[in-house]
């Protein structure tokens, strides 16, 4: 795959009042790779999702979708050129059953969307490569939140998307039901798929990422392989060594 970022921040800058929650951040996110954002709790991980979506303006700094300018697009119109996401506390309609989350996004997907697709068959193909085919008739509400979490990203690929943000995505999740989602993003990624995950399990980012970012305080701490990150003293002295307290 390229190594071309088909998602870039450059030098985003996002600040609350007197508080810089993201400094001067600037990453690329490749085709068909999986790139980590760890740092501490605040560090500013989902803001910067927040900038990258349309739901946060940054104070300074830009955001590039395959090579264009997308920092004053609203959100839509980002989701509508491949951006996806998932949400650190789950956005799922509970009432609904699990077939239904993924229908209603392929519906929306249609009706906003520039190329249609058959959200019958997409839902079906969906349900079967996420896992979910067993529960695909109960309802959000009646599954437990692990399982919920790949409904949500589920529910993302029915935009069929070139870039999934993905948002504390094993959190809840079982070590099998996290083994099986591990297995789920790498076969995404394999198809092409740019996936940037944020998550504090960090012996899964450092099996399924290629590049990880560090975030401490909202600047860059580190970036690199995770070997290199693992061994990096300031990210063990900033996050990794007090990861039971960060998590
Ligand atoms: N809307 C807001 N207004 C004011 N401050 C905010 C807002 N959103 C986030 N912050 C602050 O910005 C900083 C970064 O928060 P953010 O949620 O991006 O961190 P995070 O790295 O995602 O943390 P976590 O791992 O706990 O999810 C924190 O200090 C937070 O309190």
């Amino acid at each position: 795959m390229a190594d071309t970022p088909i998602l870039e921040t450059r030098g985003i800058t996002v600040q609350f009042g007197g508080h810089k929650a993201v400094k001067d951040v600037s990453i690329g996110i490749a085709d068909g790779t999986i790139t980590g954002l760890i740092g501490p709790n605040g560090a500013g991980k989902t803001t910067l999702f927040n900038t990258i979506t349309g739901l946060q303006k940054p104070t300074a700094g830009k955001v590039f979708l395959d090579g264009r300018d997308i920092t004053s697009a609203p959100p839509y119109k980002r989701a509508r050129r491949g951006l996806a996401r998932t949400f650190q506390r789950l956005e799922l309609f509970v009432s609904l059953s699990v077939r239904d989350n993924l229908r209603v996004a392929g519906d929306i997907h249609n009706a906003n969307g520039r190329a249609r697709i058959d959200v019958e068959a997409e839902t079906d193909r969906l349900l079967e490569l996420t896992g979910l085919a067993d529960i695909a008739d109960k309802d959000v509400s009646d599954i437990p939140t692990g399982r919920a979490r790949v409904v949500e990203v589920a529910r993302a690929l029915m935009t069929s998307p070139r870039v999934l943000l993905l948002d504390e995505p094993a959190s809840g999740q079982t070590d099998q039901e996290t083994d099986e989602f591990a297995e789920l993003l790498t076969g995404l990624a394999d198809q092409g798929l740019a996936i940037c995950l944020v998550e504090h399990d960090i012996p899964l980012v450092m099996k399924l990422c290629s590049t990880i970012h560090v975030l401490d305080y909202g600047a860059i701490l580190a970036s690199g392989l995770p070997e290199e990150i693992k061994n990096d003293q300031s990210v063990i002295n900033a996050y990794i060594g007090t990861e039971e307290e960060a998590v």
